[in-house]
């Protein structure tokens, strides 16, 4: 139909999901999931124990996104892991988002995951901004490195990363050429929150979240730009993967916007989060009037077809 996706062979009714952290940390929220529009959902970036996360407040929504410093909160893997043995994919692909607190860990939890012979898509997230004392994989090039290499040898078989913003050309090249040196990095999910940001209230100027002195990793309006912007970079310099936009959709133009600039599929954080589940079956509706009102028959006419001047 109009608004079919692929990716990694397997086929999707909406290029539509939830960005992993939001409304998927519990079976109740998975649920929602599965029952509302997207075309398939992710769990909460898991650790090897389940984990509180930092103090709150810890997400706060503003006029133009949100912060959070949510510190990994998770009820660990193999919670999700239980979900994803349940799970009937013939209904919508799922998603499990990985994100150990250190390379060993990921390696744990990949050999777990493999183990139980799921057709489960994993996203290995290299850009956590918010565990304090742990800075993010993916600006580490060196560290990145040995975590694809160790997770490719572990994993053994297709598997996804979640990239932090870059904001440097140089870094676009570095970062994509380290990726395309791991065949098994099948997709590039492109951005995580613009890390350490701070929002600052002036009626009690104040931050406004508590956790880091109030740095926190932006989503929303914020980040549309960056993120359309990553996900074009990684789309021309990696043609042999496919890449999920994420950043700063909160309607059917912007997904239209992430499809132009390379996205097979697109995921909702900020505006998932303040407006529900519903929000799948208004973005949908608008993609579809905007791809009838332009004569697009499918996702595939518009994927990365963005003009240069
Ligand atoms: C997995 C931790 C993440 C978190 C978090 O749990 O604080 N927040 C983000 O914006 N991105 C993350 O990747």
């Amino acid at each position: 139909s109009l608004l079919s996706a692929s990716l990694l062979g397997i086929d999707f009714a909406s290029p539509l999901m939830n960005a992993s952290g939001v409304c998927c940390r519990y079976n109740e929220e998975l649920d929602a999931m599965l029952a509302s529009d997207a075309g398939s959902l992710i769990t909460k970036s898991c650790t090897l124990l389940p984990r509180e996360g930092n103090p709150e407040p810890r997400y706060t929504a503003t006029a133009l996104g949100s912060i959070n410093s949510m510190g990994l909160p998770n009820e660990g893997y193999e919670y999700y892991l239980d979900y994803a043995v349940k799970h009937d994919y013939a209904k919508k692909p799922l998603f499990m988002s990985v994100a150990g607190l250190s390379l060993e860990d990921n390696m744990a939890m990949l050999t777990a995951i493999r183990e139980a012979k799921l057709p489960a898509i994993v996203e290995l997230n290299l850009s956590c901004p918010n565990v304090p004392g742990k800075p993010q994989i993916a600006y580490d090039f060196e560290a990145m490195e040995s975590m694809l290499e160790a997770a490719s040898r572990v994993w053994a078989q297709p598997f996804g990363v979640k990239m932090p913003p870059y904001f440097d050309i140089a870094h676009f090249d570095e970062a994509a050429a380290i990726l395309n040196r791991h065949p098994l990095v099948k997709f590039i999910t492109c951005i995580n929150s613009i890390g350490n940001a701070l929002v600052i209230d002036i009626e009690r100027e104040s931050v406004v979240i508590k956790p880091k002195d109030g740095f926190g990793g932006i989503g929303g309006d914020y980040v549309l730009p960056t993120a359309l912007a990553n996900v074009n970079a990684f789309f021309r310099r990696c043609p042999d993967k496919q890449v999920i936009g994420c950043g700063g959709v909160k309607s059917g133009a912007e997904v239209f916007m992430h499809l132009l600039a390379g996205a097979s599929l697109v995921q909702v954080g900020t505006a998932l989060q303040e407006e529900g589940c519903g929000i799948f079956a208004r973005l949908n509706a608008e993609l579809a009037e905007i791809l009838q009102r332009k004569g697009y028959r499918s996702l595939e006419e518009v994927r990365g077809k963005l003009r240069t001047l």
